[in-house]
């Protein structure tokens, strides 16, 4: 299993502790004379020699009551709040104050990093589902172009060959100034980062102006952490105000994007991807199949270009045309686009774990995905439809210790649009697994009373049900583990690729070489 690093510059350039102070009018308790920093990080578990630590008040403890560790692991300075301030002063280090020192990561970060002089052209993409989509495309494009770009998604932070695994869908503002001076140093022209609802309530992506935000949709998803629909659409709504980006793109399919378009304070672009769309940009999908879609943009004064995308599904071919859009808005030419795109045979992306099919030439088709939303399933489960000749079997299960409003809808959308449903473990966390499986059982079973409805706990075992229902001309979709390569069970997390296990399975079942 991979775990999640971290990018950092290489030949960072320290600023002194004093120029802080100064800079932001810090109240100093402490020693701070001929201090040097080079680094910034929020947590022990990545201080670096040379770091500022930050310590916030979190759930289960206050950061700052770690200034120990942090000292211990070479950071030179604390910077925390009032309360943080007593914590940490036995760790021996100066200690830099301010009211709310979340507030303050995003400027410190960019100051310390130097990144409010950063040259690339950046990029936001929010909305429930398909930003982790719409990055990987808008990096696809931007390198089929000959720029050099760089992303950071749920699934990894990349600079051109160089990867690392994320964990967070938005990093905290210190991975992510980190991230961009490390971008910088490689010379990296344009960056597309995913930006969570959650990133914009807790302060993940101050210290940068967005040059294009783009929306895809808004559904039900988070409802752990915001009360209601609208106040998630609320927290997304702050990314196309001119304090975080200059312009916007907006899907309008709904009636979130149409009060989002509306809403925003930034001037903004509007897509549409449906049939009968009324939008500035107007995507069709051309030609469906279960491993391309092909589609079509048609913009203002007849701007028009025509491509395939090597994945499944008319929400592919809308994230990438929302892609392509932001593109134009940015400045790139729609003609030269289609012009690079037109010679590589369409767009060249692979989005690891997004509607990812894992079978070969024989047996049933088997996708491995990302969907954990009502949304997303209803979405893959139509588009395999349209593509499937015989039976699509379900495998699923549903994160625990997050929104749990939503596990009856997800039982419900499977049971309606699979022949055959097997309900099985995603990360339980803390919650007891088989009442997770119940909600979701009793989801599929309150919409359709006969369905075919399996209930297995191991995802091995029921992903190996579903193959044994299937065969030649039949699908399979494994929804929710999608690019990950663990299982989180109490707070471990166990070794577990559903994208290599399928694989494996589909080689016990004589399927691929
Ligand atoms: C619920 C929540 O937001 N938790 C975040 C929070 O953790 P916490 O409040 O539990 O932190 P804590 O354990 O009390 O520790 C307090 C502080 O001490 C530090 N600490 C703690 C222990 C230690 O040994 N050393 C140390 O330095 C921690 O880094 C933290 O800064 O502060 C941590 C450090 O910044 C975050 O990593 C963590 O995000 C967790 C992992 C999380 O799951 N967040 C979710 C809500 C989230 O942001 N999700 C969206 C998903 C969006 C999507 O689905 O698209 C995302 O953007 O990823
Ligand atoms: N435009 C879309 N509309 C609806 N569903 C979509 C769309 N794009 C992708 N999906 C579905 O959502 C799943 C997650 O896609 P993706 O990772 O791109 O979204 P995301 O917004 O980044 O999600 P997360 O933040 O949880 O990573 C896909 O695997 C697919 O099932």
């Amino acid at each position: 299993m991979t775990g999640p690093t971290a990018l950092r510059p290489q030949h960072p350039v320290s600023r002194s502790l004093s120029g802080l102070v100064d800079t932001f009018d810090l109240d100093v308790r402490g020693d701070i004379d001929g201090v040097e920093l080079s680094g910034i990080s929020l947590s022990t578990t990545t201080v670096q020699p040379g770091d500022l630590y930050v310590g916030v008040p979190g759930r289960n403890a206050h950061g700052a009551s770690y200034a120990a560790d942090a000292a211990r692991s070479g950071a030179v300075a604390v910077l925390t709040d009032e309360a943080g301030a007593a914590l940490a002063a036995e760790a021996g280090l100066p200690v830099l104050v301010t009211p709310d020192a979340r507030a303050a990561l995003g400027d410190v970060a960019a100051w310390i990093y130097r990144t409010a002089d950063n040259p690339a052209t950046l990029f936001a993409v929010t909305g429930t589902n398909g930003k982790t989509s719409v990055v990987y495309v808008l990096y696809a494009i931007l390198s089929q172009l000959g720029v050099v770009a760089g992303l950071t998604s749920t699934a990894e932070r990349r600079i051109g060959e160089l990867a690392v695994t994320s964990n967070l869908t938005t990093p905290e503002a210190s991975e992510l100034h980190a991230l961009l001076a490390r971008m910088r140093e490689a010379e990296v022209r344009a960056v597309g980062v995913e930006v969570s609802a959650q990133a914009l309530s807790r302060h993940r992506v101050d210290g940068l102006v967005f040059d294009i935000a783009g929306f895809t949709n808004l559904s039900h998803d988070h409802l752990d952490d915001y009360s209601d629909l609208e106040n998630y659409f609320q927290a997304k709504l702050e990314l196309f105000q001119p304090d975080r980006s200059r312009r916007g793109v907006v899907t309008v399919d709904s009636e979130w994007g149409t009060r989002l378009a509306q809403s925003s304070r930034i001037p903004v672009t509007t897509l549409s991807t449906l049939p009968g769309g009324t939008a500035e940009w107007r995507m069709s999908v051309l030609e469906e199949h279960a491993t391309f879609t092909r589609f079509a943009l048609e913009g203002p004064e007849g701007r028009r270009l025509e491509t395939t995308l090597p994945l499944l599904g008319w929400f592919m071919a809308a994230n990438a045309a929302l892609a392509i859009v932001m593109l134009v808005e940015s400045g790139f030419d729609l003609d030269a686009i289609a012009h690079a795109l037109d010679r590589d045979g369409g767009i060249d992306v692979y989005i690891p774990g997004r509607t990812e099919r894992v079978s070969g030439e024989h047996g049933p088709t088997v996708y491995i995905d990302y969907g954990h939303t009502p949304d997303a399933f209803l979405n893959t489960l139509e588009a395999i439809r349209r593509t499937t000749e015989g039976r699509v079997i379900m495998v699923f299960g549903a994160d625990g210790d997050r929104d749990t409003t939503k596990r009856a809808d997800m039982g419900a959308i499977a049971a309606r649009g699979a022949d055959a449903v097997v309900i099985t473990d995603f990360h339980p966390r803390f919650e007891d697994p088989a009442s997770i499986r119940q909600a979701l059982l009793d989801g599929a079973r309150a919409a359709v009373p006969d369905a075919e409805l399996y209930e297995i706990a191991d995802p091995r075992a029921a992903f190996r049900a579903a193959l044994a229902l299937a065969g030649d001309g039949d699908a399979v979709l494994y929804a929710g583990p999608g690019h990950e390569d663990y299982q989180e069970v109490a707070g471990v997390k166990l070794p577990y690729s559903a994208r290599d296990d399928a694989r494996l399975a589909l080689r016990e079942a004589g399927w691929l070489q």
